[in-house]
């Protein structure tokens, strides 16, 4: 059962952008950080992903692909790219 849909997500992670507090929202604060920061998470929780899907199972690959899913709609909200912007390319 899902906690939240792909596009709940992105709207919550709009929002806290905008309003958020860098001491309370880790996406305020990484916003705040900037590009060059996300960009490193994003990169780090890729390998994150291929670790998991080599060396351990399903579930724990899940959750690495959540947290991935995460920080790259981080750097969408970041870069000010919406959700239409990235399904035109699918
Ligand atoms: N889905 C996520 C989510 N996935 C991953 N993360 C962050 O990514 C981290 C996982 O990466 P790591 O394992 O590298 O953790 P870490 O080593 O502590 O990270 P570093 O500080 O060292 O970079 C977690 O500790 C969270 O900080 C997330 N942070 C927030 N959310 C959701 O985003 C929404 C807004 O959250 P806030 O902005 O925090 O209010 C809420 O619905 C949250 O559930």
């Amino acid at each position: 059962m899902a906690n939240k849909t792909f596009e709940e997500l992105f709207e919550e992670l709009r929002v806290k952008a905008a309003t958020g507090d860098p001491i309370t929202s880790r996406t305020a604060e990484l916003v705040s950080s900037g590009v060059h920061t996300i960009g490193k998470k994003v990169v780090e929780e890729a390998a994150e992903v291929w670790m998991a899907a080599e060396y351990e199972g399903a579930d724990r690959t899940a959750e690495e692909i959540s947290q991935l899913l995460y920080h790259l709609q981080v750097m969408m909200v970041a870069r000010g790219i919406s959700l239409d912007d990235v399904y035109a390319h699918l």
